[in-house]
């Protein structure tokens, strides 16, 4: 059973929190790897202007994993999927020999509940929510917060988190880290219209396996 953790995001582009919060999860919840699911658009974030082609963030995110137990793909593009739900479901399908954790920053948490089935996700997978500053004390005010509290683990068993029954919450606390790829792009907007003419997407490099 490999133990696998899935961040999801947009990853425009990806930053070295990314990096660091995923390194972080690793360890504390003894994963072998994690994927992170560059989106082809997350349907909250539909017609954002400042989204860069998934070519160019699925770039800055295999360059961001370089050297670290981190597969960047876009998964997503190659199951035709866009929603969680699916796509967890999809990849639970594909991989039946590896056992997944669905990793979140708390900004994230602060709005699961407008996500298409939430409360399924919590229940196809475990969840890790990790801290971030300026978003803790609204994600543990959410509805979703409200709806998973009672499923909270502690944190001393976060390396058993393939024995828990469904749903099933972890809070992690690392060094608190104020990336933003938000930050990142209000300093270089251009940041991939510069590195354009590099980015390609062979279909067979969609996916992590
Ligand atoms: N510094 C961080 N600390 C904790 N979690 C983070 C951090 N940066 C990103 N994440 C998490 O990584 C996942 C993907 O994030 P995303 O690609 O949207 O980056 P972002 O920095 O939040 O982007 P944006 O500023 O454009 O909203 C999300 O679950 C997000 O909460
Ligand atoms: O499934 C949904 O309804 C849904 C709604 C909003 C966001 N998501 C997913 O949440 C992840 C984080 O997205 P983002 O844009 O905040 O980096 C990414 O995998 C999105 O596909 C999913």
């Amino acid at each position: 059973m490999t133990r696998t953790g899935l961040l999801g995001g947009s990853f425009n582009p990806a930053h070295r929190g990314h990096r660091g919060v995923t390194l972080a999860a690793v360890r504390a919840l003894g994963l072998d790897e994690a994927w992170w699911l560059v989106s082809p658009g997350n349907p909250l974030k539909s017609g954002a202007k400042d989204m860069a082609p998934l070519a160019a963030r699925l770039a800055s995110a295999r360059a961001m994993a370089r050297r670290a137990p981190i597969r960047a793909t876009a998964i997503e593009a190659k199951l035709g999927t866009r929603y969680t739900i699916d796509t967890l479901r999809a990849l639970k399908r594909r991989y039946p020999k590896r056992r997944f954790i669905w990793l979140m920053g708390a900004d994230n948490l602060a709005q699961f509940h407008r996500w298409k089935a939430w409360r399924d996700i919590a229940r196809e997978m475990p969840i890790a929510v990790i801290a971030r500053p300026g978003y803790d004390a609204r994600a543990l005010a959410s509805p979703a917060m409200g709806w998973l509290r009672r499923r909270v683990r502690p944190v001393a068993q976060a390396q058993h988190w393939t024995r828990w029954s469904l749903p099933a919450l972890v809070v992690l606390r690392f060094r608190p880290d104020p990336t933003s790829a938000t930050a990142v792009r209000a300093a270089d907007p251009d940041w991939f219209r510069r590195a354009g003419s590099s980015f390609s997407m062979r279909s067979r490099n969609l996916t992590p396996e």
